[in-house]
């Protein structure tokens, strides 16, 4: 079953729409990216997700249960909405942690000690909140979102505010929690960081999802053949080629790269090189956004 299911899920603030038929679903172990522009409501979505606003139309399951019709329906979710998350600044970490961990219900005390490990926030869990930076603050909201091992995450631009060894952690985490098998939705501007480990990456434009792209197990091969239109042409009519487009003076491809050098030779055209190509996201980002 799909961990978190969107249906139709739209929202408007007055007249104005601000997402509209959004239908987008995670699986367990499944990292999804959300792109877009600033505006383009990333953050309306994640607030729908997680309970924090209501949806106009449509409805947002998780694990088969709709968030804003059941509210048992949360105890599965962790989140970090708001940035800085928020805390008693007069507490230590622990202590917040402490207080969450109650709330949810986990008992263990060991597990308090383990997030803050995992979040490399052991050296400060005893100095107050309010004395820690903004990177510690934001480590510490990751922490409280697993700590009672959410089977989905969602999380609002989780790596803003953070160092770069911060980053490293954080994606390493989400990494990980996706290998034993929690679903991940996040929000995000850094496209290459996430291009590494997210399986799909949804681009959000004018208020609609424009396109999700699979990276998982996607390979791109890079072709330079001459003449170059009608080796375009030819590789888009053949069944092997799943996408095939034209990019600085070479074609991006995707499918075997066996049966194109084949058709290509078999029809005469001179083939320069061919080999794999990683996947540009950013560039087919823009690309995107640009036509939207
Ligand atoms: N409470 C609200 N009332 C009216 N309009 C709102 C409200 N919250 C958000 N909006 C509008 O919804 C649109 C989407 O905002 P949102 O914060 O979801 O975008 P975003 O993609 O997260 O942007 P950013 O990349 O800047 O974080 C914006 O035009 C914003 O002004």
């Amino acid at each position: 079953m799909e961990a978190l299911r969107l249906e139709g899920l739209g929202k408007r603030y007055g007249r104005k729409p601000i997402l509209e038929k959004i239908n987008l679903s995670v699986r367990p172990g499944e990292v999804y990216a959300l792109a877009g522009p600033n505006g383009s409501g990333k953050t309306t979505l994640i607030r729908l997700v997680t309970g924090l606003a209501f949806p106009s139309e449509g409805r947002a399951l998780l694990l088969g249960e709709d968030v804003h019709q059941t509210p048992q329906a949360r105890r599965h979710l962790g989140a970090v909405v708001e940035a800085p998350a928020a805390f008693y600044p007069y507490l230590t970490g622990r202590e917040n942690l402490r207080m969450r961990a109650y709330l949810a219900g986990v008992k263990e005390e060991g597990r308090i000690t383990e997030v803050l490990a995992r979040l490399r926030l052991l050296a400060v869990a005893d100095q107050k909140v309010g004395s820690y930076s903004l990177g510690q603050r934001q480590r510490l909201g990751l922490a409280a979102a697993i700590l009672h091992r959410p089977r989905v995450l969602v999380l609002d631009e989780p790596t803003s505010g953070l160092d770069p060894e911060g980053v490293e952690l954080v994606h390493g985490l989400l990494q990980e929690l996706a290998r034993e098998g929690v679903a991940v939705l996040l929000s995000t501007h850094h496209l290459q960081e996430v291009s590494a480990y997210a399986h799909k990456v949804g681009i959000l434009g004018g208020g609609r999802l424009l396109d999700e792209v699979v990276l998982e197990g996607r390979e791109v091969f890079r072709l330079e053949a001459h003449p170059l239109e009608g080796a375009l042409a030819l590789l888009k009519t053949l069944p092997q080629v799943a996408s095939a487009r034209m990019q600085g003076g070479a074609i991006l491809f995707e499918g075997s790269p066996e049966v194109v050098l084949q058709a290509l030779l078999k029809e005469g055209y001179r083939v320069q090189a061919l080999g794999p190509q990683r996947f540009d996201l950013m560039a087919y980002y823009q690309e995107r956004v640009k036509h939207a």
